[in-house]
């Protein structure tokens, strides 16, 4: 094995477009970009602007029938992550990442036992420790649990827990808190970040809201009609944005200017 280098990027974008199938139009592309191992990533932009295609892309999780032009290499490990095991996603809906009819400790152990190789026994206790550390009241009792018995931002901390069960050195979270109301999007960020700075993740976080970006990121890239259409240090985007795209989601955020969130996002 090639031992990783230090200094090559964890993920490299040459040209990179996607193609949905039965569409004339690319829905990516072409993109230029560097994603750095363990750094903290927010990729914005408005609805329609292939923020999800370009997750999806990086994730290996396109439709059937999308075409990919470009390249995506993987200089410092050499392979493509395996989704579920190196790389974790987490989706909008939670309703997309769970099962309905699996109970909670099932589909938290399912990426473990098959990733980790451990018993069903090992798989619950590891099951009961991922819920504890997502913060969800009473893990033991939880594991026979279905989807249904819990409200939105439960739903949400139990498909983090299946996305981080394996150990997987990338989490991608997209929109994960667009479907939750402001209080529990504000636990749910807090906990992704908690989770991801202790375990030294690289995380990659989509969001149409420049202050989450702004809360979670080192780094912001910004999308606009399939283009990356401005990246950069999250605080410079924040105080001096350039495209007409990022001027536009941060003039959606009056409250922005608030010294705390300036405060946390400037270098
Ligand atoms: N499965 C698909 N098949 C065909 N076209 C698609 C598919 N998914 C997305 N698209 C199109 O690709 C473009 C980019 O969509 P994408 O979902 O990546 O944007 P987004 O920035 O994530 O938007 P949102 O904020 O609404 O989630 C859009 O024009 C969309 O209609
Ligand atoms: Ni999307």
């Amino acid at each position: 094995m090639i031992p990783p280098r230090a200094d090559a990027s964890l993920c490299r974008l040459r040209g990179l477009g996607v193609r949905y199938a039965g569409s004339a139009q690319p829905a990516l592309g072409p993109i230029d970009f560097d994603i750095a191992a363990g750094e903290r990533l927010a990729i914005i932009g408005e609805s329609g602007s292939g923020k999800s295609t370009l997750a999806r892309a990086i994730a290996g999780l396109l439709p059937a029938g999308a075409a990919l032009t470009g390249t995506l290499d993987w200089p410092a490990s050499g392979r493509r992550p395996h989704p579920g095991r190196d790389l974790g996603y987490v989706f909008q809906d939670p309703g997309q990442s769970l099962n309905p009819v699996l109970t909670i400790g099932e589909q938290v152990t399912e990426g473990a036992r098959r990733h980790l190789g451990l018993s069903a026994r090992a798989a619950r206790a590891h099951a009961a420790d991922l819920l504890a550390q997502v913060q969800l009241p009473d893990p033991g009792r939880l594991l026979a649990a279905y989807p249904h018995q819990l409200s939105g931002g439960q739903r949400q901390r139990v498909a983090i827990a299946a996305a981080i069960a394996a150990g997987p050195a990338i989490l991608i979270a997209d929109e994960v808190t667009s479907a939750l109301d402001t209080t529990v999007q504000a636990a749910i960020v807090a906990l992704l970040d908690a989770l991801t700075r202790d375990r030294g993740m690289t995380l990659i976080f989509v969001t149409h809201d420049m202050a989450l970006a702004a809360q979670l990121a080192d780094r912001i890239a910004v999308m606009g009609a399939g283009r990356l259409v401005e990246a950069g240090r999250a605080g410079d985007i924040l105080q001096r944005p350039i495209s007409a795209e990022a001027r536009r989601l941060l003039d959606a955020h009056i409250d922005l200017d608030t010294p705390p969130l300036i405060g946390e996002a400037a270098p």
